[in-house]
């Protein structure tokens, strides 16, 4: 078992909840309530802030020319892709503008938000990876449960949503992503990448929580 799936195997419990969990099932049926998808999208515009920060860590953590041209692709690729689905789906759900720059963060949103600038703050290529690779690889892992689904039926903003995390590119960086993550940390003290790996899982677990729990603002 690679480094990334012992990682995983030993956060089982919220990565399989997190996956499987009833915000995402609602999202692959269409039934997801918009007051919900509102809420969640809101906060998690205020998570791709951060994801910024952690990918402009990683362009400046990676050992190499080649490592860091790939991550700065991602880079200019979510701020396009990533920012047009969110402002389109803002639009359609008709979020003012003071909610999508500076809405109250959730608690999950806040913790998150710390991780992240706390795992680029460690200018540890490990760590740093470590956050990264959850974020990515799980929601590569959810949005794959939409495969056998009729995605051409549900609304733009739930399928979009859906496909902006498996697609061939997002497959191939979600792998290259594992293998960078098990290469980087055979390398080095492994600790504290493995920490940071849990903890986001937990957080991407309670994310998907608040989304259903939360009281509509
Ligand atoms: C909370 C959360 N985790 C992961 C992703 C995908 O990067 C996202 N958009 N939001």
């Amino acid at each position: 078992m690679s480094f990334a799936e012992a990682c995983r195997a030993g956060s089982a419990r919220d990565w399989d909840a997190a996956v499987n969990h009833p915000f995402v099932d609602q999202l692959l049926d269409g039934t997801l309530p918009d007051d919900r998808l509102r809420h969640y999208l809101v906060q998690d515009y205020q998570f791709c802030d951060a994801f910024v920060i952690l990918l402009g860590a990683a362009v400046a953590t990676a050992p190499g020319l080649g490592e860091r041209l790939r991550f700065a692709r991602v880079l200019g690729a979510f701020a396009a892709d990533e920012d047009d689905y969110f402002t389109r789906s803002f639009d359609e759900l008709g979020v003012p503008p003071g909610e999508r720059a500076a809405p109250e963060l959730a608690r999950p949103t806040r913790e998150f938000d710390a991780l992240m600038r706390e795992a680029a703050g460690s200018r540890s290529y490990p760590v740093v990876l470590a956050v990264l690779l959850v974020a990515e690889w799980l929601y590569g892992d959810w949005a794959a449960r939409g495969r056998d689904r009729d995605l051409a039926a549900l609304a733009p903003r739930h399928r979009d949503w859906i496909r902006l995390h498996d697609n061939p590119d997002y497959n191939a960086w979600v792998d290259w992503l594992r293998a960078e993550f098990d290469n980087a940390t055979a390398a080095a003290d492994a600790e504290p990448a493995a920490q940071a790996f849990a903890r986001a899982v937990r957080l991407e677990r309670a994310f998907f929580d608040d989304a259903l729990i939360a009281r509509t603002a």
